[in-house]
């Protein structure tokens, strides 16, 4: 398994890093074998995943129950997990509790979580008591009540330079990385220079130190509202559609199932069955 201390050198390397999302153990699985560096279960397995239109509803109980699951499809391969919606903004008693379950319980390998200054004293203290922390600045989705909309962050210069000293700030409280999300390229490419530390861009431009896409949307899994950074590599909505139409349509024209998905009685038993000894029958 790969640790921060890879994802580092990776960087110094320039040897991209391959981030996906993943919420369950077959996807997880089929990740691992595809060669990605890291996963994360995202809270956008709210959206994704459980119908919600934001992640805000998505709770710790969520994300702990999708960890375990992602932890048993890939064993091999470093877990990041989201910390959700107003669960690290309260004291760090609260938040060490849930990390506590999300590492512990679930697994999970590392946490990641929304902001910029309002959150470093909470990652400087987590990375203290021992745990990974990923940061997450641009676009943060918890916060699309505030931001109004899931809109391109950091086009002007002042919001732009706020950005970098974030990322920054995240990088003297100890992240280990940190994920830029729907900033302009130029923004991807300054702050992965200024950082020592892993920057991983989702719609961030091509000079990042990794690039992170949500698992649906790459193999177009009936992902909605799909963002302009987003390339659908496969459409596995259309196989499945395909798949199950014709199984429903066997089952209509009694073309399912055949003998060979059928398990067979013994002729002595069924002699047994059909001689009348069966007491209580038509009762
Ligand atoms: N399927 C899916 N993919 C994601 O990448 C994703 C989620 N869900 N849910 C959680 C967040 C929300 N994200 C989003 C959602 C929409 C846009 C979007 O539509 N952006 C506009 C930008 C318009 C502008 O400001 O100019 C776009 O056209 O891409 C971006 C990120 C990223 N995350
Ligand atoms: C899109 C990625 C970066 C994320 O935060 C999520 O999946 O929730």
């Amino acid at each position: 398994m790969k640790t921060t201390a890879n994802f580092r050198k990776m960087k110094r390397d320039n040897d991209p890093i391959a981030m996906l999302t993943a919420y369950d153990a077959p996807s997880a699985r089929l990740a691992e074998r595809a060669g990605v560096d890291l996963l994360l279960v995202g809270d956008s397995l709210g959206m994704v995943v459980l119908g919600y239109d934001s992640t805000i509803p998505v709770t710790v109980d969520d994300m702990v129950l999708h960890t375990k699951a992602v932890k048993r499809g890939a064993r091999e391969t470093f877990v990041v997990t989201d910390l959700p919606f107003l669960s690290y903004h309260s004291d760090f008693s609260e938040t060490a509790g849930y990390v506590k379950r999300l590492t512990q319980e679930a697994g999970a390998d590392a946490v990641k979580l929304e902001g910029g200054m309002e959150v470093t004293e909470t990652v400087k203290k987590l990375v203290q008591a021992g745990v990974p922390v990923m940061g997450h600045l641009g676009l943060t989705p918890q916060s699309v009540g505030v931001l109004g909309g899931y809109k391109v962050q950091g086009k002007q210069s002042p919001d732009a330079e706020k950005l970098i000293r974030e990322a920054q700030a995240l990088e003297d409280a100890g992240a280990f990385a940190i994920v830029i999300e729907c900033v302009p390229r130029q923004l991807g490419q300054v702050m992965t220079e200024r950082l020592n530390i892993p920057v991983i861009g989702i719609g961030a431009g091509a000079d990042t130190d990794g690039q992170v896409l949500v698992y649906h949307d790459v193999i177009g899994y009936e992902s909605e509202n799909v963002p302009k950074f987003v390339h659908q590599y496969t459409n596995i909505s259309s196989l499945i559609e395909q798949g199950l139409a014709r199984y429903v349509n066997d089952v209509k024209e009694c073309a399912f199932p055949q003998q060979k998905h059928t398990y067979t009685m013994k002729e002595d038993q069924l002699q047994e069955l059909y001689s009348g000894r069966f007491v209580g029958e038509g009762n």
